[in-house]
């Protein structure tokens, strides 16, 4: 039956998209198919050389794919798109400028869709000199003038690479405060990649884990929890027969397990829901056994005739 969804709903959707660096090399996103509905906050998860940063240069425009197809908001992807902000992972800015300079550039750049209050805040102006130039800041200090300009963008989709990398406890809360109101603000669709799994869970609705190219979960975090349980028991994990099993280890007598249930559970065992992080910690550790992608993608556009 075909997909419900609409090219509109849908911020970014990847079709079979493969990409290699290297005519014969190996490829970096394999066959990869999925989509990211409009106005969630997406946590992009996966190890290093995951592909991540390489999927965010390509939803950007930077990068283009292989094979297959990438689309924002229904159409092509494209570079300097109006609805699209992307926070690079080596924060490119121009040394020589000030802050203050840098922050006109990105007016100037976006005239008549700027929004300066929430550039300045974002750039942590009150606290450092606008006219300290670039390159004389600290990388926690670039890492927020490149957001602001992602931020002041007033997009509609913003690709951040580990935005919080680099920033300090204090700068981390004020950076996803300032991000949380303005997606509250806008209904703007977040894609961030981050290691820290415990600082994504309080902020995102959604979740994309890419493992060696391919994604392994994607869909509404609480779905995705839902559909799972660390079960524990007594006996041994051939109990399991029948389930999905994620990761199981021995417990005591019995043995804990994170599950998909594809079968009603015996009484007697011990049910409750997996944290985030044990859930993608889990489904890393068992790659291809916890595929499920939830997230349908929309039929391609009709050519227009
Ligand atoms: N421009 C490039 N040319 C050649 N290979 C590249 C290029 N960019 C990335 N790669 C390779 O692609 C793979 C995926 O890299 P990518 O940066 O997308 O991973 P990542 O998940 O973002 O990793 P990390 O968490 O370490 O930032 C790596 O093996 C990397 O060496």
């Amino acid at each position: 039956m075909p997909p419900s969804t609409s090219s509109s709903d849908v911020a970014l959707a990847a079709r079979s998209v493969t990409k290699r660096y290297r005519r014969r090399g190996r490829a970096v996103l394999d066959d990869c198919t999925f989509s990211i509905p409009s106005g969630v906050v997406c946590a992009l998860v996966g190890a290093n050389g995951a592909g991540k940063s390489t999927l965010l240069e390509m939803a950007a425009g930077m990068e283009r794919p292989t094979a297959g197809a990438v689309e924002v908001f229904g159409e092509p992807v494209r570079t300097g798109h109006p609805r699209v902000a992307y926070l690079a992972q080596d924060r490119p800015l121009f040394p020589r400028l000030t802050v203050a300079e840098t922050l006109r550039y990105g007016a100037r750049a976006n005239q008549g869709n700027w929004d300066a209050a929430l550039a300045e805040r974002a750039a942590d102006l009150p606290r450092f000199h606008r006219r300290e130039r670039i390159g004389d800041l600290s990388g926690g200090q670039r890492t927020r003038v490149a957001l602001a300009l992602a931020l002041g963008k007033r997009a509609d989709l913003l690709l951040l690479d580990e935005p919080m990398a680099d920033l300090d406890v204090r700068s981390r809360q004020e950076v996803m405060g300032l991000l949380m109101a303005h997606v509250a603000d806008t209904g703007s669709t977040v894609i961030m990649s981050s290691h820290i799994i415990s600082e994504l869970s309080d902020v995102c609705d959604h979740l994309l884990v890419l493992d060696q190219g391919r994604p392994r979960l994607c869909g509404d975090i609480e779905e995705l929890l839902a559909q799972h349980a660390v079960v524990t028991f007594s006996g041994g994990a051939q109990r399991l027969a029948g389930h999905t099993v994620l990761e199981s280890r021995p417990a005591g007598r019995g043995t804990s397990a994170l599950i998909r249930a594809t079968a009603p559970l015996p009484d007697g065992w011990e049910v409750r829901s997996p944290s985030l992080e044990e859930l993608v910690l889990a489904g890393l550790a068992a790659p291809g056994v916890c595929d499920l992608v939830l997230s349908p993608v929309p039929y391609a556009k009709e050519p227009a005739s």
